[in-house]
Protein backbone atom coordinates (compact mmCIF):
# COMPACT_ATOMS: atom_id res chain seq x y z
CA UNK A 1 0.00 0.00 0.00
CA UNK A 2 1.77 3.13 -0.73
CA UNK A 3 2.09 5.75 1.73
CA UNK A 4 -0.65 9.11 1.04
CA UNK A 5 2.11 11.09 2.31
CA UNK A 6 4.88 12.37 -0.69
CA UNK A 7 8.50 11.89 0.96
CA UNK A 8 11.26 13.32 0.20
CA UNK A 9 14.55 11.19 0.04
CA UNK A 10 14.90 10.51 3.46
CA UNK A 11 11.80 9.55 3.99
CA UNK A 12 10.40 13.16 5.91
CA UNK A 13 6.87 14.29 4.48
CA UNK A 14 7.40 16.90 2.14
CA UNK A 15 5.17 20.44 2.95
CA UNK A 16 3.89 21.43 6.03
CA UNK A 17 0.04 22.26 7.01
CA UNK A 18 -0.80 25.72 5.84
CA UNK A 19 -3.06 27.26 8.74
CA UNK A 20 -4.14 30.38 6.77
CA UNK A 21 -5.31 28.23 3.84
CA UNK A 22 -7.31 26.02 5.70
CA UNK A 23 -8.53 29.39 7.90
CA UNK A 24 -9.81 30.55 3.98
CA UNK A 25 -11.31 27.61 3.23
CA UNK A 26 -13.07 27.56 6.44
CA UNK A 27 -14.30 30.73 6.03
CA UNK A 28 -15.17 29.84 2.62
CA UNK A 29 -17.36 27.25 3.70
CA UNK A 30 -19.60 28.87 6.15
CA UNK A 31 -20.33 31.45 3.29
CA UNK A 32 -20.85 28.50 1.42
CA UNK A 33 -23.17 26.60 3.88
CA UNK A 34 -25.10 29.85 3.92
CA UNK A 35 -23.47 31.55 7.23
CA UNK A 36 -21.98 34.91 7.91
CA UNK A 37 -18.31 34.01 8.87
CA UNK A 38 -18.18 38.02 10.52
CA UNK A 39 -21.24 37.22 12.80
CA UNK A 40 -20.06 37.52 16.57
CA UNK A 41 -19.71 33.59 17.24
CA UNK A 42 -18.23 32.51 14.58
CA UNK A 43 -15.74 35.33 14.03
CA UNK A 44 -12.80 33.26 15.43
CA UNK A 45 -14.34 29.52 14.30
CA UNK A 46 -11.82 29.89 10.91
CA UNK A 47 -8.79 30.13 13.43
CA UNK A 48 -10.15 27.78 15.55
CA UNK A 49 -11.25 25.01 13.04
CA UNK A 50 -7.38 25.61 11.62
CA UNK A 51 -5.70 24.62 14.67
CA UNK A 52 -8.19 21.78 15.14
CA UNK A 53 -7.11 20.35 12.00
CA UNK A 54 -3.66 20.43 12.19
CA UNK A 55 -3.72 18.17 15.43
CA UNK A 56 -6.61 15.97 13.89
CA UNK A 57 -4.18 15.27 10.96
CA UNK A 58 -1.26 15.65 12.72
CA UNK A 59 -0.26 11.91 11.36
CA UNK A 60 0.58 13.64 8.09
CA UNK A 61 3.49 14.60 9.10
CA UNK A 62 4.93 11.75 11.33
CA UNK A 63 6.81 8.16 10.66
CA UNK A 64 6.01 5.20 12.59
CA UNK A 65 9.54 5.31 13.16
CA UNK A 66 9.13 8.86 14.84
CA UNK A 67 7.22 6.68 17.28
CA UNK A 68 8.19 3.22 17.29
CA UNK A 69 11.79 4.32 19.31
CA UNK A 70 12.28 2.46 22.39
CA UNK A 71 12.65 -1.36 21.48
CA UNK A 72 14.21 -3.87 23.92
CA UNK A 73 15.44 -7.04 23.50
CA UNK A 74 13.87 -9.20 26.74
CA UNK A 75 13.69 -12.75 24.93
CA UNK A 76 10.08 -13.17 25.32
CA UNK A 77 9.06 -14.96 22.27
CA UNK A 78 5.49 -15.47 22.72
CA UNK A 79 2.41 -13.26 21.14
CA UNK A 80 2.34 -9.45 22.88
CA UNK A 81 -1.13 -8.55 22.59
CA UNK A 82 -2.59 -5.03 23.01
CA UNK A 83 -6.47 -4.85 22.88
CA UNK A 84 -8.79 -2.08 22.81
CA UNK A 85 -7.05 0.99 21.61
CA UNK A 86 -8.74 3.93 21.40
CA UNK A 87 -9.13 4.67 17.94
CA UNK A 88 -9.61 8.33 16.72
CA UNK A 89 -9.51 9.00 12.81
CA UNK A 90 -11.25 10.71 9.83
CA UNK A 91 -12.79 9.20 7.03
CA UNK A 92 -11.65 10.58 3.59
CA UNK A 93 -14.60 10.42 1.72
CA UNK A 94 -16.68 12.71 3.98
CA UNK A 95 -13.58 14.17 6.63
CA UNK A 96 -16.33 13.21 9.09
CA UNK A 97 -14.95 10.48 12.20
CA UNK A 98 -14.78 7.50 12.74
CA UNK A 99 -13.95 5.97 16.00
CA UNK A 100 -13.70 2.97 18.17
CA UNK A 101 -10.77 0.22 18.98
CA UNK A 102 -8.04 -1.35 17.88
CA UNK A 103 -6.03 -4.66 18.58
CA UNK A 104 -2.74 -5.49 18.29
CA UNK A 105 -0.53 -8.48 18.61
CA UNK A 106 2.81 -9.33 17.53
CA UNK A 107 5.34 -12.29 17.85
CA UNK A 108 8.89 -10.90 18.22
CA UNK A 109 11.49 -12.65 16.31
CA UNK A 110 13.21 -15.66 18.60
CA UNK A 111 16.17 -12.84 19.41
CA UNK A 112 14.32 -9.70 18.32
CA UNK A 113 12.60 -6.71 18.92
CA UNK A 114 9.97 -5.70 21.40
CA UNK A 115 8.29 -2.35 21.38
CA UNK A 116 7.34 -0.45 24.48
CA UNK A 117 3.66 -1.06 24.79
CA UNK A 118 2.44 2.65 24.59
CA UNK A 119 4.46 2.96 21.24
CA UNK A 120 1.52 0.46 19.60
CA UNK A 121 -1.01 3.28 20.66
CA UNK A 122 0.86 6.22 19.17
CA UNK A 123 1.47 3.90 16.23
CA UNK A 124 -2.41 3.99 15.63
CA UNK A 125 -2.34 7.88 15.98
CA UNK A 126 0.35 8.54 13.53
CA UNK A 127 -1.38 6.61 10.79
CA UNK A 128 -5.21 7.33 12.31
CA UNK A 129 -4.30 11.29 12.40
CA UNK A 130 -4.70 11.51 8.59
CA UNK A 131 -7.64 11.60 5.69
CA UNK A 132 -8.59 7.86 6.11
CA UNK A 133 -10.31 4.29 5.27
CA UNK A 134 -10.32 1.77 7.83
CA UNK A 135 -8.87 -0.70 5.69
CA UNK A 136 -5.62 1.48 4.98
CA UNK A 137 -5.17 2.26 8.85
CA UNK A 138 -5.36 -1.61 9.45
CA UNK A 139 -2.59 -2.53 7.22
CA UNK A 140 -0.41 0.42 7.19
CA UNK A 141 -0.15 -0.52 10.91
CA UNK A 142 0.73 -3.61 10.56
CA UNK A 143 3.08 -3.42 7.99
CA UNK A 144 4.88 -0.55 10.05
CA UNK A 145 5.40 -3.24 13.21
CA UNK A 146 6.66 -5.60 9.83
CA UNK A 147 9.31 -3.57 8.71
CA UNK A 148 10.38 -1.78 12.03
CA UNK A 149 10.35 -4.66 14.95
CA UNK A 150 10.96 -7.31 11.93
CA UNK A 151 8.56 -9.65 14.34
CA UNK A 152 7.14 -13.45 13.38
CA UNK A 153 3.99 -12.17 12.79
CA UNK A 154 1.88 -9.35 13.10
CA UNK A 155 -2.55 -9.34 13.34
CA UNK A 156 -4.22 -5.79 13.62
CA UNK A 157 -7.94 -6.04 13.85
CA UNK A 158 -9.95 -2.84 13.75
CA UNK A 159 -13.59 -2.02 14.82
CA UNK A 160 -15.18 1.61 14.12
CA UNK A 161 -18.20 3.14 13.60
CA UNK A 162 -17.92 5.88 10.76
CA UNK A 163 -19.99 9.16 11.75
CA UNK A 164 -20.73 9.05 7.64
CA UNK A 165 -22.63 6.39 7.88
CA UNK A 166 -24.52 8.02 11.38
CA UNK A 167 -25.11 11.55 10.54
CA UNK A 168 -25.33 11.63 7.20
CA UNK A 169 -26.19 9.19 4.21
CA UNK A 170 -27.35 6.07 4.94
CA UNK A 171 -27.96 6.94 8.54
CA UNK A 172 -27.40 3.60 10.29
CA UNK A 173 -26.10 4.85 14.07
CA UNK A 174 -24.24 1.39 15.51
CA UNK A 175 -23.22 -0.24 12.76
CA UNK A 176 -19.38 -1.47 13.00
CA UNK A 177 -16.92 -2.19 10.65
CA UNK A 178 -14.34 -4.79 11.46
CA UNK A 179 -10.96 -4.83 9.61
CA UNK A 180 -8.54 -6.78 9.89
CA UNK A 181 -4.40 -7.36 8.78
CA UNK A 182 -2.06 -10.37 9.71
CA UNK A 183 0.75 -11.31 8.44
CA UNK A 184 3.82 -14.00 9.32
CA UNK A 185 3.23 -16.49 11.67
CA UNK A 186 0.00 -14.82 12.39
CA UNK A 187 -1.32 -16.75 9.09
CA UNK A 188 -1.11 -20.38 10.39
CA UNK A 189 -4.42 -21.05 11.09
CA UNK A 190 -4.35 -22.69 14.93
CA UNK A 191 -1.78 -19.19 15.63
CA UNK A 192 -4.58 -16.73 13.98
CA UNK A 193 -7.63 -18.09 15.95
CA UNK A 194 -6.02 -18.20 19.13
CA UNK A 195 -4.76 -14.57 18.43
CA UNK A 196 -9.21 -13.98 17.36
CA UNK A 197 -10.21 -15.82 20.48
CA UNK A 198 -7.85 -13.57 22.68
CA UNK A 199 -8.74 -10.19 20.76
CA UNK A 200 -12.85 -11.49 20.77
CA UNK A 201 -12.95 -13.07 24.08
CA UNK A 202 -13.07 -10.23 26.11
CA UNK A 203 -15.12 -9.67 29.54
N1 LIG B 1 -14.31 0.73 2.34
C1 LIG B 1 -14.49 1.85 3.05
N2 LIG B 1 -15.49 2.66 2.73
C2 LIG B 1 -15.66 3.76 3.48
C3 LIG B 1 -14.85 4.10 4.57
N3 LIG B 1 -15.30 5.26 5.09
C4 LIG B 1 -16.36 5.61 4.35
N4 LIG B 1 -16.58 4.72 3.37
C5 LIG B 1 -17.59 4.66 2.31
O1 LIG B 1 -17.19 5.41 1.21
C6 LIG B 1 -18.30 5.45 0.33
C7 LIG B 1 -18.28 6.68 -0.51
O2 LIG B 1 -19.32 6.51 -1.42
P1 LIG B 1 -19.84 7.59 -2.46
O3 LIG B 1 -21.03 6.99 -3.19
O4 LIG B 1 -18.69 8.10 -3.27
O5 LIG B 1 -20.28 8.78 -1.51
P2 LIG B 1 -21.73 9.15 -0.96
O6 LIG B 1 -22.64 9.50 -2.08
O7 LIG B 1 -21.53 10.19 0.09
O8 LIG B 1 -22.19 7.77 -0.32
P3 LIG B 1 -23.16 7.46 0.90
O9 LIG B 1 -22.32 7.46 2.14
O10 LIG B 1 -23.72 6.10 0.60
O11 LIG B 1 -24.20 8.54 0.94
C8 LIG B 1 -19.52 5.28 1.22
O12 LIG B 1 -20.14 4.05 0.91
C9 LIG B 1 -18.93 5.22 2.64
O13 LIG B 1 -19.67 4.41 3.53
C10 LIG B 1 -13.80 3.21 4.89
O14 LIG B 1 -13.03 3.41 5.83
N5 LIG B 1 -13.66 2.10 4.10
ZN1 LIG C 1 -17.16 8.63 5.00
Amino acid sequence: MVDPVTLDGDGKPIGEFDEKRAEAAIRELLYAVGEDPEREGLRETPARVARAYREIFAGLWQQPEDVLTTTFDIGHDEMVLVKDIEVMSSCEHHLVPFVGVAHIGYIPATSGKITGLSKLARLVDVYARRPQVQERLTTQIADALMRILEPRGVIVVVECEHMCMTMRGVRKPGAKTLTSAVRGQLRDPATRSEAMSLIIGRG
